[in-house]
């Protein structure tokens, strides 16, 4: 039977800003049988589009994409909040539900035409996503997929970026 996993995702009010609803997934890689069955569903999604290489946005994203990679045996690029790249780095600014930051990846990271599956622990704004599509790109390689534990649906986030297929294993309507 499919697991229900918004069971094991718990909602605070009022965090990190009043008025956000915050996600919090840390249940899920808190217990082992959970947590592996979430990166096989993911890794099953990634295989299904041909994933050559998974990218995950600091920080939980290290956290849901590495072991995806791991699973399917294919290599894992960290996107990284500006400065902790230690060589020549291509960078994307972007906002999100409650603030706005920048991404950076390693020019050699990606290779030209590489399919590359991004992961991460939820779609809100799709600023992160975008700002990963927009590295990838720009390194040459092609975003195939996008594969979330969480999607909040009225952040409109597949609408802003239609032409990326998009799976996610849990989504909440209204605050
Ligand atoms: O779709 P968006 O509106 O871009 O929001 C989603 C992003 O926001 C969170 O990360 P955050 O930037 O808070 O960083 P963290 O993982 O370091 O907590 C989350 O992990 C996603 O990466
Ligand atoms: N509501 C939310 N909960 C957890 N992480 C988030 N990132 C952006 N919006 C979020």
């Amino acid at each position: 039977m499919a697991i229900d996993f918004s069971k094991h995702i718990a909602s605070v009010q009022d965090f990190p800003n009043k008025g956000i609803v915050f996600r919090d997934i840390t249940p899920i890689l808190q217990d082992g049988e959970l947590f592996r069955a979430a990166t096989h569903e993911l890794a099953e999604y990634a295989k299904s589009r041909n994933a050559d290489v998974i990218v995950g946005p600091e920080a939980r994203g290290f956290i849901v994409g590495c072991p995806v990679a791991a699973e399917l045996g294919i290599g894992f690029v960290p996107a990284r909040k500006p400065h902790k790249l230690p060589r020549e780095v291509e960078r994307a600014s972007y906002d999100l539900e409650y603030g706005s930051n920048s991404l950076e990846m390693h020019m050699d990271a990606i290779k030209p035409g590489q399919r590359v599956v991004v992961c991460d622990d939820l779609l809100a704004t799709a600023g992160t996503l975008r700002a990963s599509k927009e590295l990838i790109e720009n390194l040459g390689g092609k975003l195939v997929g996008a594969a979330f534990y969480v999607e909040l649906p009225d952040l409109k986030g597949r609408e802003k970026l239609p032409d990326v297929d998009i799976y996610s294993l849990v989504k909440y309507h209204g605050a």
